[in-house]
């Protein structure tokens, strides 16, 4: 039986031994004080990831759940080198940017008739009609356009392989827990396994493979197969935009030499000390923001299961990044060209 190491005891290992990257205690309460009266409302709940997200799946059928596979599959590395040449999709007079560009890729290919969530499909497309799905609307393509065909054709064979050809098979085999279907997503698919190597010791961040898990609750809306008991024992999705906010509202801190290497553009290395810090201590400060949230509830003496957790946190601080590009402009987000977030 393979051992996959906890993203969550990673992190603490991680902020314990970082020297470029620390986690602000007072700067990461400030931060629980500012949400505290937002984390009851609508925006940071459940319900968020449908009702503010024009392109996520209103249903919660078996389609729904292959959307969430296929876009999570392929949730990786939209940043571009220049600010101002970047891949852009336009879909229904719309033009979207970053992450949102691959799913209004998705839902482009959806409505032109091509069966882009079928396994059956992905499973054998061929490196152009992988080009013609994801064509941009600018003269840059998609980053990794090569990974992400060999991604596609690997996870649509496990589906067909093992699955029956749905990610909903393995949900059900997860049996509505959150960290059994983590685990069946490491086991099968390896696009997924997000690890690295950090003072001598195999560490994980699983970034996708969180995502994906949390994804699936979502669309799900918590009901049926996707009522995991444990949700909450998932940490956050360390991508390149939750670094970059954390900073942003002083929970975070980078060194001066590290700080220098950012605002130069530097391309780090996936596994590289810097990027496993930033991503491991980015974990462990919004662990201790969701500690924090849940004591001030208690305080108050509200009930706080299932409205504060960790992907509901993640999911407001996203949304907060992307609301706020222009106020966080001088806080230099890392550059890591990699499969995995
Ligand atoms: N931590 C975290 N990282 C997330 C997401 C999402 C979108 N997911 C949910 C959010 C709304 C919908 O409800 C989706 O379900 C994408 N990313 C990452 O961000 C990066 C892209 O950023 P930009 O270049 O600015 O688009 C890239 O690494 C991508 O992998 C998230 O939620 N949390």
């Amino acid at each position: 039986m393979a051992v996959f190491p906890s993203p969550l005891e990673s992190a603490k290992f991680i902020a314990d031994h970082s020297k470029d990257v620390s986690v602000d205690e007072d700067g990461a309460r400030r931060v629980a004080e500012s949400l505290f009266d937002k984390a009851t409302a609508a925006e940071f709940g459940l319900a968020g990831w449908k009702s503010l997200h024009e392109l996520n799946p209103r249903a919660t059928d078996k389609e729904a759940v292959d959307w969430v596979f296929l876009v999570d599959t392929l949730n990786f590395s939209f940043w571009s080198e220049q600010e101002q040449q970047k891949y852009l999709v336009k879909y229904k007079d719309k033009t979207y940017s970053g992450y949102w560009s691959l799913c209004a890729a998705v839902n482009r290919a959806l409505d032109e008739g091509i069966p882009i969530t079928s396994a059956s499909y992905f499973a054998t497309m061929t490196l152009d009609q992988v080009r013609h799905v994801f064509r941009s609307d600018t003269e840059v393509p998609i980053p990794l356009i090569e990974e992400r065909h060999r991604v596609l054709n690997e996870s649509g064979i496990v589906l067909l392989e093992k699955f029956g050809g749905s990610f909903l098979s393995c949900v059900k085999m997860s049996e509505k827990s959150a960290q059994k279907l983590l685990r069946l997503i490491l086991e099968n698919f390896p696009s997924y396994r997000d690890e690295a190597l950090f003072e001598k010791k195999k560490v994980s961040f699983y970034k996708r493979a969180q995502i994906l898990v949390a994804d699936t609750w979502s669309v799900l809306e918590g009901t049926g197969d996707g009522s995991f008991d444990d949700i909450s024992s998932l940490t956050i999705f360390a991508d390149y935009r939750i670094p970059q906010v954390l900073v942003h509202l002083k929970a975070m801190k980078y060194s001066e030499e590290l700080m220098k290497k950012l605002r130069e553009g530097t391309i780090f290395q996936s596994g590289d000390k810097e990027e496993v810090e930033i991503r491991g201590c980015s974990i462990w400060c919004c662990e201790l923001i969701c500690k924090n949230l849940k004591e001030l509830y208690q305080k108050k003496g509200q009930d706080t299961h299932e409205k504060i957790n960790a992907v509901l946190l993640d999911y407001y601080l996203w949304d907060y990044a992307r609301d706020h590009r222009e106020e966080m402009k001088d806080i230099p987000f890392h550059r890591v060209r990699c499969i995995y977030y």
